[in-house]
């Protein structure tokens, strides 16, 4: 349903991709990480169309959506969360009724839809961000560094909360991280991108656990738990 092909991206002081391949099929989950720098982010922007490529193809079937690092950077600080919703869904022509569907489809207690950003903890803005995204019933989400900002027990219950949300809803993932142990609990193929290079793609279990190139293995190495698995969390923030 995503098929990105030979994406270059040329900018004044140099070239951010260069031959940049993948794809991703309906419902499934890719991984894309890599060093600052490597080109995760260009890619996404490309793929959302907030960028324009050099040169390449994207050929996206249905609509994407995108989830930013910082939920407080992208969420309307004068709107509630209900607020935030229905205008989503009024602009895509959905029901409002879905409003009390999406908070649970995001765990988020029905109380909260009157909260402000402000109100709410980081955990809780990304759950809102996630609802909103998924609002528009993408086909695919592009989750731009989705659980960097957060503390590891609160990341745990976002990728809980994102493997729940694509069993239930059929929506593919494109999981851009730097961060190579929350993958392998999220996605279940990777691309590891180097200098705007694919330097090595496959099923994640694979490439974590018999990564073919330097670079990727430098990458393994550096998480500082091996084997880390996000344990399922029952509490919520
Ligand atoms: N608007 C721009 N103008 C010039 N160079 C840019 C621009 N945007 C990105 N680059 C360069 O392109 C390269 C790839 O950047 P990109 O942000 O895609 O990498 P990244 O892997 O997402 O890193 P990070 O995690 O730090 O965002 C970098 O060398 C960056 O400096």
């Amino acid at each position: 349903m995503l098929d990105v092909r030979d994406l270059r991206k040329d900018y004044r002081g140099g070239t951010a991709l260069d031959g940049v391949s993948f794809s991703v099929g309906a419902g499934g989950s890719l991984a894309v990480v890599g060093e600052s720098g490597s080109g995760k982010t260009t890619c996404a922007r490309i793929v959302t169309g907030l960028e324009k490529a050099t040169s390449g193809t994207v050929t996206l079937h249905g609509t994407v959506q995108m989830v930013f690092q910082d939920p407080y950077q992208s969420l309307d600080r004068r709107q509630t969360v209900r607020a935030c919703l229905a205008e989503v869904l009024a602009h895509h022509r959905k029901d409002r009724s879905r409003i009390g569907e999406l908070l649970d489809l995001v765990g988020l207690d029905q109380r909260l839809g009157d909260a402000l950003p402000r109100h709410l903890s980081g955990g809780q803005r990304q759950r809102v961000a996630i609802a909103r995204a998924l609002a528009a019933e993408p086909r695919l989400l592009v989750l731009d560094e989705a659980v960097a900002a957060l503390d590891v027990s609160i990341q745990a219950q976002i990728l809980n909360l994102l493997v729940d949300a694509r069993a239930a809803t059929g929506v593919a993932y494109l999981f851009i991280t730097h961060d190579l142990s929350v993958v392998r609990h999220v996605c279940e193929d990777v691309v590891v991108m180097s200098r705007g290079r694919v330097v090595e793609s496959g099923p994640v279990e694979k490439v974590l656990h018999e990564p073919e190139h330097d670079y990727t293995r430098r990458l393994v190495d550096s998480v500082p738990r091996p084997g880390w698995v996000p344990r399922r969390v029952v509490s919520r923030d």
